[in-house]
């Protein structure tokens, strides 16, 4: 059967989105998943996004990572199905109830409280997430935040001089993570802004990672290094994230619809 896509990025973190509203889905294995987001024989993404009915939202948006593990929060995927959508978005995820409004080009999303607990991250046993006694090579002192999936945190003097390529993987895969993470290099440039890299779980190093944008926000503003809002840039560019204490986090950002086309659901078995 031919499928329907859109081609969306948000700063180049870029998603296939498959609307099982509009057509009859079969069932989506990771096997299939991975198939279709695979850059030399698929149709080729960082996640694959589908959008389904939802008894309690607008609609459900369903998140596998290009590795085909379903995942359940992804920023700048939900600013571009707000864009899709045309209008305020309430959005069930696995990860928790997203409230996305279309900007200008892009959206601004409540993408609700950040999570702190070591079983909430989660971590393999308990630790200070504020200040984490683990390092790997220069990375150090990192801390732990899930929003709506699990984030690791380190701050360094130049996070383009880190081998992220190398460790990313080392870090996503340790023990530590019972069920992986994404990996967070951050360099504070002012109390005002943030250079970021990103290994991302079951996809590695993306252009943007707007849940790690939030995660890095919230843990410097908790550490008291920046102010908020602030300005998270990443190497496809720019976020806002905005947080205080015992609030939930809003995002703000661009998002681009790149293309639409179709594909024929069994050429990815
Ligand atoms: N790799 C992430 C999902 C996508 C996150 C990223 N694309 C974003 O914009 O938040 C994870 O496994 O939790």
């Amino acid at each position: 059967m031919r499928v329907s896509f859109t081609k969306m990025h948000g700063l180049g973190n870029d998603f296939v989105v498959l609307d099982a509203r509009a057509q009859d889905l079969p069932a989506l294995d990771k096997a299939r998943a991975a198939a279709i987001a695979d850059r030399n024989t698929g149709i080729g993404c960082d996640q694959l996004i589908v959008l389904e009915p939802s008894d309690t939202a607008d609609f459900r948006m369903r998140i596998y990572n290009h590795d085909g593990g379903e995942v359940g929060a992804c920023g700048n995927a939900t600013r571009a199905v707000a864009l899709l959508h045309g209008s305020e978005a309430r959005i069930e995820t696995s990860g928790g109830l997203l409230v996305a409004s279309p900007t200008a080009g892009g959206a601004s999303v409540d993408m609700g409280e950040p999570r702190f607990d070591w079983d909430a991250i989660p971590l393999e046993y308990p630790m200070d997430t504020f200040s984490m006694p683990v390092s790997w090579e220069m990375l150090a002192d990192p801390g732990a935040v899930n929003v709506g999936n699990p984030h690791v945190i380190f701050f360094v003097e130049d996070t383009d001089a880190v081998p992220l390529d190398r460790l990313g993987p080392e870090i996503e895969n340790d023990s530590l993570f019972p069920e992986r993470v994404n990996v967070n290099v951050a360099t504070v440039e002012n109390r005002g802004r943030i250079r970021l890299r990103v290994w991302e779980r079951g996809a590695g190093l993306t252009r943007a990672c707007g849940t790690g944008a939030c995660a890095t926000a919230v843990h410097a503003i908790r550490r008291k290094l920046v102010d908020s809002p602030v300005t998270v840039a990443l190497p496809g560019g720019e976020l806002e994230i905005a947080w205080q204490p015992g609030g939930s986090i809003r995002m703000t950002g661009p998002a681009t619809e790149s293309f639409r086309g179709s594909f024929e659901w069994d050429d990815f078995a």
